[in-house]
């Protein structure tokens, strides 16, 4: 279960939860041509420096660590997703994007002053999109004011923006969201607090957000940081984080072809527990629940967005 402290100078942050080493055959069968639209590279440190900026030191967690995880759980593609602890220095995301064979696409962090030629040289790679973090815990500040910037760079690309915030921020970003000129794709649907009622006023402005906003689409992921009562996806367990399901199957069933779903792997900051990553493939039944549903969910739709040539 431990893989040691990182590497390189670094020190994991206290309290770091590990990823789950030899996680179980996920029992229900990914559809041909599924894709995880949304992991993480970290490091290794040794090689690829973790950001002075960041908030948090993780555990490394390599391209072919990745790879080898998507081979077991039986997806064929990866979408890799910048996280903060490397800051707008994409090299690990870059070189796992060079070393997939066209298997993985991505998503960097930029800041504003980021060159055409920077650009170009990271669509190359397979990068599609740029991420901005509104989660408060994760960042010095919120990027309100360089995301029309970089926007504006990134768009003539065919690039979308990924938004990651917390649903009680939702009405106060509202309106600034809703004027983002490309596709969007939120993070683990604008994080619920799911203790609240799946009818109640909370998500009901986050179903509106995207019923308002037909370029937006969302990640179905992340139940094992949204859930509050579990059981967690551990020790053979198929019905983990029921209270999490409503909420997913909601914006699965409404807008079944603007979702997307990926393992989160390795889980940064998790707090509570590790999830087994085959167990967390066995929850995506029931939250797509037809054949239909998980085809457009794991192949068609993400297919769409990064592999669209
Ligand atoms: O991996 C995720 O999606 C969630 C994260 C980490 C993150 O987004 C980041 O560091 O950029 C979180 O909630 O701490």
């Amino acid at each position: 279960m431990a893989h040691g402290d990182t590497s390189g100078d670094f020190e994991k942050s206290p309290g770091w939860l590990d990823w789950y080493d030899g996680p179980t055959m996920p029992t229900f069968a990914l559809p041909a041509g599924a894709v995880d639209a949304h992991c993480h590279v970290f490091g290794p440190g040794a090689e690829f420096p973790y950001a002075p900026e960041r908030k948090y030191t993780p555990c490394d967690a390599s391209a072919e660590q990745l790879f080898a995880l998507r081979d077991h759980l039986g997806f064929d593609r990866n979408v890799i997703v910048q996280a903060t602890c490397h800051g707008a220095d994409n090299r690990a995301l870059v070189d796992a994007l060079r070393r997939s064979d066209g298997r993985a696409r991505g998503v960097a962090t930029v800041r504003r002053d980021i060159t055409d030629e920077q650009l170009a040289e990271l669509h190359a790679a397979g990068v599609r999109g740029v991420r901005f973090n509104f989660v408060k815990r994760l960042v010095d500040r919120v990027p309100t004011d360089s995301l029309e910037e970089i926007v504006a760079k990134i768009a003539p690309l065919g690039w979308h923006v990924v938004i990651y915030f917390e649903a009680e921020d939702l009405p106060e970003l509202y309106d600034f969201f809703s004027g983002i000129p490309t596709d969007v794709v939120v993070d683990h649907m604008g994080r619920p607090d799911v203790t609240k009622d799946v009818d109640g006023e909370e998500f009901a402005l986050f179903l509106r957000f995207m019923r308002e906003n037909p370029n937006v689409w969302t990640k179905v992921s992340c139940p094992e940081r949204l859930s509050v009562t579990g059981p967690r996806a551990l020790d053979g367990e198929q019905h983990a984080y029921t209270d999490v399901v409503p909420f997913a199957r909601r914006v699965v069933e409404e807008f079944p072809d603007r979702v997307l779903w990926g393992t989160d792997w390795p889980h940064p900051n998790l707090k509570d527990h590790m999830p087994d990553d085959g167990l967390l493939v066995d929850y995506i039944p029931q939250i797509a629940t037809t054949p239909e549903l998980q085809q457009k969910l794991l192949v068609d739709n993400p297919r769409r967005l990064y592999w669209a040539d």
